[in-house]
């Protein structure tokens, strides 16, 4: 604490901008991505002062033109591994120790430098290496991650202020220790708010950490080092590399000085990591914080009551937007019979208005490409697979092409079976498979849509009945850690609807919120007596 019980700002969510055609923004961004898809990025690792280029290099290409290249990062050894624990162990000495309001400031900072100057080149980077249409990186590589930073500060503030009752006599205070060691942040391609969010929130706290982002959003998150460079981060505070996941994890879960992993991406990589963690835990000097965000099969459930143009706009947007590569698109639908058609009939239409998938840079695209060969031939797999199974029928899309880009068509699967493979796994694509309930099932349908996956992260129920809503609100308390009432289960806002599932979609800390910033601290209580005792007899013993 400095000199002063200080407030901060008042969190506000930034503003999402227009983008419409003539708009200042619009140009600017647009020139930007032409400027970064021209250029060459070199994206160095960045341990403590230094920026190292090791000459082992992957190449970036935006997933909407493959053989394009717009740059390349450098891939670290191990022993850049073992750097970069020795330079953050270095760093905590002085950053463990800065005043909260400093370090407050910096992420402020970090906040408006990203709403100002710099959200054109997050936005740029985000379209093009991440190939989201410009909506779609708005909301997530300017607005969401300045909202992380701006009630992150206030959070922790609140954090602080948090105190207990002192007695007669006594005066009791709480100091929010930093972890002891360093955390490991670990962040998938999807959200490059949520890969700023992760080191930056454990950062803020005082701690000092690893940063290992996605072989996919290497390119967004150089610009998030820069904006942090120029906040006036201190060196080593967040050192960031890339290259082999499972040496670097091996590396760094295997020092005493770990202390926490920070971690979203898929369920699989999430539980092979406890895993190791458990297997090493008589190395630790403290038991490591676990904090993972992975993965869902997001529903949506309409009842009969609901209107059918509102079921469609909500399976579109919730299942298609950024191709349903958002932890909580919706992935699998339950629809009434009674209304099944009319709604289906809708979702073919918004389907047919799209554009052919495309580039970000034509903003007229609502679709663009999936994230890489991977993610891409595991879908043309589903979809081949729901081609030729009796009990499944493509009603919307199924075609795909990677002779340019990753493209796969929206895709609509219908399945007679509740238990369909695509009713349960995670295809991470825009692919949402429709199951078509009795009307008179509905309380039977809300016990298959809870036992039929296991995860629980988001899910939706449409419906006009008060009684319907009360019902699924109970039946799925356990289904989903998002639950939404008659609206789309994605596009949670921070500050509004704090994110994350139980289940195997992970511990549910709520990225965004107060619960998250206390898993990165360690209390410690001091009481302090003010006149000590010096006689150790009870009062009645005299
Ligand atoms: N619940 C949430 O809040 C949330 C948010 C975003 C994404 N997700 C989930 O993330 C997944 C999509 O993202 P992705 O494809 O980047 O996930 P992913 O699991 O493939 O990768 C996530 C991160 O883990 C790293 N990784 C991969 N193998 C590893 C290993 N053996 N050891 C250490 N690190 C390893 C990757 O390099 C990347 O940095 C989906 O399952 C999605 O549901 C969840
Ligand atoms: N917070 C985002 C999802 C993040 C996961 O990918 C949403 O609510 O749509």
């Amino acid at each position: 604490m400095g000199k002063g019980f200080f407030q901060v700002p008042t969190a506000i969510n930034e503003p999402v901008k227009s983008y419409a055609p003539g708009s200042p923004e619009r140009e600017e961004v647009l020139k930007q991505y032409e400027a970064y898809y021209n250029g060459k990025v070199d994206v160095p690792l960045y341990i403590g002062s230094e920026e190292i280029k090791t000459g082992n290099t992957r190449p970036i290409s935006p997933p909407h033109e493959h053989k394009h290249i717009v740059g390349h990062y450098h891939l670290a050894e191990k022993k850049h591994v073992e750097q970069a624990i020795s330079n953050c162990l270095e760093a905590r000495k002085a950053w463990a120790d800065l005043t909260w309001e400093q370090r407050a400031a910096i992420f402020l900072k970090a906040a408006e430098l990203i709403a100002g100057p710099y959200r054109a080149k997050m936005n740029a980077s985000t379209m093009l290496a991440q190939s989201k249409n410009i909506y779609q990186a708005e909301i997530d590589s300017a607005c969401e991650i300045v909202d992380f930073l701006r009630f992150n500060v206030e959070y922790m503030s609140q954090i602080y202020s948090e105190q207990p009752e002192s007695s007669e006599g006594v005066w009791n205070r709480v100091e929010y220790r930093p972890l002891e060691g360093f955390v490991y942040a670990i962040t998938p391609f999807n959200f490059t708010a949520i890969a700023g969010n992760l080191p930056a929130s454990a950062a803020m706290m005082g701690n000092v950490v690893v940063w290992k982002p996605s072989d996919s959003q290497v390119f967004s998150a150089k610009v998030i080092v820069d904006v942090f460079k120029e906040a006036g981060l201190p060196d080593g505070v967040i050192n960031v590399i890339y290259g082999d996941p499972v040496m670097i994890s091996d590396t760094l879960l295997a020092s005493p000085d770990f202390a926490g992993i920070h971690f979203t991406g898929s369920t699989h990589v999430f539980k092979e990591l406890w895993k190791q963690i458990g297997n090493n835990i008589h190395t630790y000097k403290t038991y490591p914080r676990i904090v993972g965000e992975t993965g869902g099969k997001d529903f949506i459930i309409a009842h009969p009551t609901a209107k059918p143009q509102q079921v469609a706009t909500a399976i579109t947007r919730g299942a298609f937007e950024f191709q349903g590569q958002k932890c909580s698109a919706a992935s699998r639908v339950y629809l009434p019979k009674s209304t099944a058609n009319e709604i289906l009939d809708l979702v073919k239409a918004d389907v047919a208005s799209f554009n052919k998938p495309g580039t970000p840079a034509d903003m007229s695209n609502f679709i663009t490409a999936v994230i890489h060969e991977g993610s891409f031939d595991k879908l043309a797999k589903y979809i081949d697979q729901a081609k030729a199974d009796k009990d499944a029928e493509i009603i919307v899309g199924g075609g795909y092409d990677k002779s340019v880009g990753y493209f796969v068509e929206p895709t609509v699967i219908l399945t007679t079976n509740p238990k369909y493979e695509t009713m349960y796994t995670e295809l991470f694509g825009p692919v949402v498979t429709v199951y078509i309930y009795e009307d008179k099932d509905w309380s039977k349908t809300l016990e298959l849509v809870d036992g039929t996956s296991e995860y629980g992260l988001t899910g939706a129920v449409l419906a006009k009945d008060r009684y319907a809503i009360d019902e699924a609100t109970r039946a799925l308390q356990n289904a989903a850690g998002n639950f939404y009432i008659n609206d789309k289960p994605t596009g949670a806002v921070v500050g509004q609807q704090p994110f994350g599932g139980a289940r195997a979609s992970g511990t549910n800390d709520k990225a965004g919120s107060m619960q998250n910033l206390l898993r990165w601290v360690s209390p410690r209580l001091i009481k302090e007596t003010f006149v000590t005792p010096e006689n150790y007899r009870y009062p009645f013993l005299g």
